[in-house]
């Protein structure tokens, strides 16, 4: 099957500053994609790049094989949902919900009311008298009953409760069971969402940090703590990604692999080993790569 979205030396820049920077990545079908990074890193702009809101200043993107610009073959297959979606003021729920039915040609109706009643969406309230977190759930319902095979979602749940994220994520995970297809979700709730994430790209400051299956990353780092002066001779020569000491003790975490050898050279020291999650992981990494920049310039 083809690659859907294909970005090779991609750049973009708004006047002096660039925003996306050189990156390359490839995402492939079938696959729920997590796009990962602290705030300003370019998650938004790589995506307003592959929906064609934005031209790239270099660099090529092909979506579903060809160029996006203002292509309907890709833009009908293509489902983007973002933070803070407006619909015009005199549209009741339904009034959004039936254009979105004309929009994407794999809508399914049934599967919309069932999540309408889901989400307690009132269908005959005007989209404006809509409290926040009920806002995000039309932009949801929108991306899951699209069934479109690339469908994109940026933070979608600003003010979403913590019960009807869940749903979301059960929902999200039901149907593409069901009906596979592409999705990109781009949040900072990485801990809540790495669950369903099959492979995680990270955005730092414009480049790529990350570009794993999730699987892989998962084993990827570890933590190990104990004694200060045990801990410092486990560390010595091993990849030391974050540290953190209180009194005598010390943990630190390893970005590389935990080895036979290693596992016996810390149960020997009596050393406690954690496992790392991505959350983490992605917090150590970007926080170090900006360490280290700032101590270079
Ligand atoms: N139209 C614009 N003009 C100038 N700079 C911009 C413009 N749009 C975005 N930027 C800058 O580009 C960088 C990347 O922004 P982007 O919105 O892609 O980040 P993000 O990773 O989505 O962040 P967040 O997680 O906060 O939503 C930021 O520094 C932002 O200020």
């Amino acid at each position: 099957m083809e690659t859907i979205v294909e970005a090779r030396r991609l750049t973009k820049s708004y006047g002096s500053f660039t925003a996306v920077d050189n990156v390359s990545f490839a995402i492939e079908p079938n696959k729920i994609y997590g796009l990962l990074g602290r705030n300003g890193a370019g998650k938004t702009t790589i995506m307003h790049l592959i929906t064609a809101q934005l031209f790239p200043s270099s660099g090529e993107l092909h979506v579903f094989g060809e160029e996006p610009y203002e292509n309907n073959r890709v833009l009908r297959k293509t489902c983007f949902i973002k933070e803070s979606q407006k619909y015009p003021d005199s549209f009741r729920v339904k009034d959004v919900l039936d254009t979105a039915a004309m929009l994407f040609p794999n809508w399914d109706d049934d599967f919309a009311k069932r999540l309408t009643a889901d989400f307690n969406l009132p269908l005959k309230r005007r989209v404006k008298k809509l409290s926040r977190g009920m806002l995000s759930s039309v932009g949801i319902i929108i991306g899951l009953a699209s069934r479109a095979e690339l469908t994109i979602f940026d933070e979608p749940y600003l003010g979403l409760d913590a019960v009807a994220r869940s749903i979301f994520y059960e929902r999200l995970m039901e149907d593409y069971t069901e009906f596979p297809r592409t999705v990109i979700l781009s949040t900072h709730l990485i801990d809540e969402v790495s669950k369903l994430l099959e492979h995680v790209i990270v955005i730092n400051k414009g480049r790529i940090l990350l570009d794993d299956e999730a699987d892989s990353l998962r084993g990827r780092a570890y933590t190990v703590s104990g004694p200060a002066a045990k801990i410092d001779s486990y560390a010595a020569g091993k990849k030391v990604i974050h540290q953190e000491s209180l009194g005598g003790s010390r943990s630190i975490t390893i970005y590389e692999r935990l080895g036979a050898s290693d596992q016996k050279q810390a149960e020997a020291l009596g050393l406690q080993f954690t496992p790392v999650t991505i959350q983490q992981l992605i917090v150590y990494l970007t926080n170090q790569s900006t360490e280290r920049k700032e101590n270079l310039s």
